[in-house]
């Protein structure tokens, strides 16, 4: 069966200032799939990330040609609604950023955001949320507590709970067990494929066997450019490009 796509990326070039940081990218990122971006530091993975929901318009001096298509849509089409876009795209970063408030409330707060008041749907929105992001059984007891005395690992489940309570459709995530300890990084594995299964995801990693165990498709970026993109098991496998070869082998980068 053919993979339907989610987002079509054409000939995507960003600018910060004069200095060209993405140069021509098409890429195709396959829908309920999880895309890693590799590639040495410095090279774009995580610029490119934020043009998926134009985080990067937030960026003085930035400036971007060619087009996002997401669901048949340019995202970059003057008429769209960027908060939207937002939601629907949702991104996790590298350290775990709760809000200084409680859990219950770092959940709820997308959703009261967006207008909701009805105490009996936030709880449920919440709930499902948290079991959603798998740490439910760990913080039902003390949803009233403040988000930033808990462990990294589960902050950085909270953080995905907090974007899944909003119901996005795309999940960007970079780097996203960076600041974690093995335990933590391999619950947030077991998540990523678990979520597949109901969102797209994009998910920036350094590490290798990260890319190979939890994703279904790998883009190697060098340089403000794409070099290939495949399916993970090829590109670790038998990689088209000696370049990528070279990256995953360890031999730089
Ligand atoms: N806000 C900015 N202003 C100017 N240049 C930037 C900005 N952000 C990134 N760059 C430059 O764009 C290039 C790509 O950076 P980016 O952070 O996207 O790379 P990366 O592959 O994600 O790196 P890392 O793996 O270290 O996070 C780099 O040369 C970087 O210095």
């Amino acid at each position: 069966m053919e993979t339907e796509m989610k987002i079509q990326v054409n000939k995507l070039k960003l600018y910060y200032g004069e200095t060209l940081a993405l140069k021509k990218i098409s890429i195709d990122i396959p829908k309920n799939n999880v895309l890693a971006l590799i590639g040495p530091s410095g090279c774009g993975k995580s610029t490119f990330l934020r043009t998926l929901n134009r985080m990067n318009d937030l960026i003085e001096g930035v400036k971007i040609e060619g087009e996002i298509i997401l669901d048949g849509e340019n995202i970059y089409h003057p008429n769209t609604d960027v908060v939207m876009l937002r939601k629907r795209v949702g991104m996790v970063f590298q350290r775990p950023n709760p809000f200084p408030m409680s859990i219950y409330d770092n959940v709820a707060y997308g959703p009261r955001i967006h207008g909701l008041k009805s105490k009996a749907r936030l709880d449920e929105i919440v709930e499902k949320s948290l079991k959603a992001a798998a740490l439910w059984d760990e913080v039902k007891d003390r949803l009233k507590a403040s988000a930033t005395g808990i462990s990294g690992g589960q902050q950085q489940r909270l953080c995905i709970a907090r974007l899944l309570a909003v119901e996005p459709e795309v999940l960007l995530m970079d780097e996203p067990c960076s600041a974690l300890d093995p335990i933590s990084t391999m619950k947030i594995e077991e998540l990523v494929t678990e979520l597949k299964e109901r969102y797209t995801i994009v998910m920036v990693t350094h590490n290798m066997q990260q890319a190979a165990r939890a994703s279904d498709y790998t883009a190697f970026f060098l340089n403000g450019d794409l070099v290939e993109r495949d399916q993970t098991d090829a590109i670790f496998t038998r990689p088209h490009d000696k370049r990528t070869e070279d990256y995953i082998t360890g031999r730089f980068g």
